[in-house]
């Protein structure tokens, strides 16, 4: 099976958590792409959806799924999000497509946050993928120095603008040992809008596509 395909099989099989006459939580992505065409099958008996970024918005809008604002909702039962590494305690690295900040807001809401992932996401310790860390965009080279004493060598995503209007640098060279502590000590940083570790708030569950087929864990 291609990595498509196994993206394809945990999206399909995340509908096993989507409960009739809610709303559901969207993530970002191309694993999640195939979860949008999924609940584009299953449209009747929801709600709507939140999105947390501007091209998952486009993609349920033109499936004719009905788009909510966060605000506008008090609670969510499921977030359904993909990932770009994840570790055996559920912890994550987000935010290849630019879209953690958003990502991160609406799985704070949600009550269970469900990861789909083939399995060449699965990693024994985060920091192969860069990290990306969103930033506004005059505290760039600023946050670029404070990340270079965390241990980490930032680099500008040259010509990507977040859906929030801020920039992106992604940090090498990464040993993640305490995903928690490092989450925090980037936040602190003073122009650091999010990064994209999800440690903090991890996933509750994790269906990962094999070859022998999706694996919920
Ligand atoms: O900003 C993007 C998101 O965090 C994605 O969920 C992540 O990059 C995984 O994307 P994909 O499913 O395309 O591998």
């Amino acid at each position: 099976m291609t990595q498509d395909e196994l993206k394809k099989a945990a999206a399909w099989a995340a509908l096993e958590f989507v409960k009739e006459n809610t709303i559901v939580g969207v993530g970002t992505g191309s694993t999640v792409n195939h979860f949008i065409d999924a609940l584009g099958t299953v449209k009747d008996t929801l709600v709507g959806a939140v999105s947390s970024s501007e091209a998952s918005t486009a993609r349920l809008k033109e499936l004719g799924i009905e788009v909510f604002e966060l605000n506008d909702i008090d609670a969510l039962d499921v977030y359904i999000d993909g990932a770009d590494e994840i570790n055996a305690q559920n912890e994550m690295i987000k935010g290849g497509g630019a879209a953690l900040t958003r990502e991160k807001i609406v799985a704070a809401v949600a009550k269970q946050f469900v990861c789909i992932v083939d399995d060449t996401k699965l990693v024994d310790t985060l920091g192969e993928f860069p990290l990306p860390v969103e930033v506004i965009p005059m505290a760039r080279s600023y946050v670029a120095r404070e990340l270079l004493k965390l241990g980490g060598d930032p680099v500008y995503r040259q010509g990507v603008v977040t859906d929030n209007g801020n920039v992106i640098l992604d940090v090498y060279n990464l040993n993640i040992t305490n995903a928690k502590q490092l989450e925090t000590d980037i936040n602190q940083i003073v122009g650091v809008v999010t990064n994209g570790l999800f440690a903090m708030r991890g996933a509750d569950k994790v269906i990962i596509g094999t070859k022998n087929g999706p694996q919920i864990k």
